[in-house]
């Protein structure tokens, strides 16, 4: 089947002339729920922890996660110039469409064409600056705001982000083929969820079923940068805005990828 992929028409949109942003990475998952924002989310507080200027834009507009777990909740002022986005403690920049509605608490239900145009603004009229690493939230799925961001703006690679579940080898395909469509590369893949330690016995239970990852990896020819198991301290860490406090070497591995 013919796709967007096959459509060569340059949709891509200039970021804003005070910026200079060298790295642009895409998180997508192939469906909600697998821990896309947190995987995100942490791999901003790595790539901030080695020193870098990093960024998060939180383009899963209609539910967005980021602002919450680094407990960054301002409203921005905008300007002539532009918008400045907010920082977490560490000095994270974030932009997310919760810093622009009076109530954060407010739902977004807006069309595409709307969503579409907010990531739009998010790339070219926020005053990020100099940044080495921009990590882009997407909505889960093949969703119309994946879309803009992969036509819009110059993604320089894509992170996948899957959970053990044997339905989500079918739907992460999808998410793989999607960004094969759009010729943007695959930096890898992280599987969340993975396993559960438990504290008193030390055993590990495989909540969701054995993982099918290595066969996912084998199948579609690309790399698996980390597995992360679930951490209820993770959950906490993300509902509290604490997640730049989170332990473990889960991922650090990781940037060696991005260089
Ligand atoms: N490894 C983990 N251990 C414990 N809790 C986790 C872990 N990963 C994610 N969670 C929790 O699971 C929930 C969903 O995670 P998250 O919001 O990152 O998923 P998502 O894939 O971005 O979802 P969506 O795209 O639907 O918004 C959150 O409450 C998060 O704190």
């Amino acid at each position: 089947m013919k796709g967007t992929g096959d459509n060569k028409t340059d949709f891509s949109v200039e970021t804003n002339e005070l910026n200079h942003i060298k790295k642009v990475i895409g998180i997508i998952s192939g469906k909600g729920g697998v821990g896309k924002s947190i995987v995100a989310s942490m791999l901003a507080v790595i790539m901030r922890r080695k020193g870098y200027n990093v960024a998060i834009m939180d383009a899963d507009v209609t539910g967005p996660s980021i602002p919450k777990a680094f407990g960054v909740h301002e409203c921005i002022p905008t300007s002539d110039i532009g918008m400045l986005p907010p920082k977490s403690k560490t000095g994270i920049e974030i932009m997310s469409v919760n810093f622009l509605l009076d109530n954060e608490t407010d739902p977004i239900v807006w069309r595409g064409p709307r969503i579409s145009a907010i990531i739009k603004q998010f790339w070219k009229d926020v005053i990020w600056q100099d940044i080495d690493y921009m990590f882009i939230d997407l909505p889960p799925g093949t969703a119309d705001a994946s879309l803009t961001v992969f036509q819009s703006i110059k993604v320089d690679g894509i992170i996948v982000v899957t959970s053990p579940q044997d339905l989500v080898s079918m739907i992460v395909s999808k998410a793989i083929k999607m960004a094969n469509m759009m010729d943007i590369p695959i930096i890898g893949i992280i599987e969340n969820m993975s396993w559960f330690t438990c504290d008193f016995c030390g055993k590990k239970y495989h909540i969701f079923g054995e993982s099918k990852i290595d066969d996912i990896c084998k199948e579609h020819n690309i790399r698996l940068l980390g597995r992360i198991p679930i951490v209820p301290e993770l959950a906490s860490a993300c509902d509290s805005g604490e997640i730049e406090n989170f332990k473990g070497d889960w991922l650090d591995g990781v940037p060696d990828a991005l260089d």
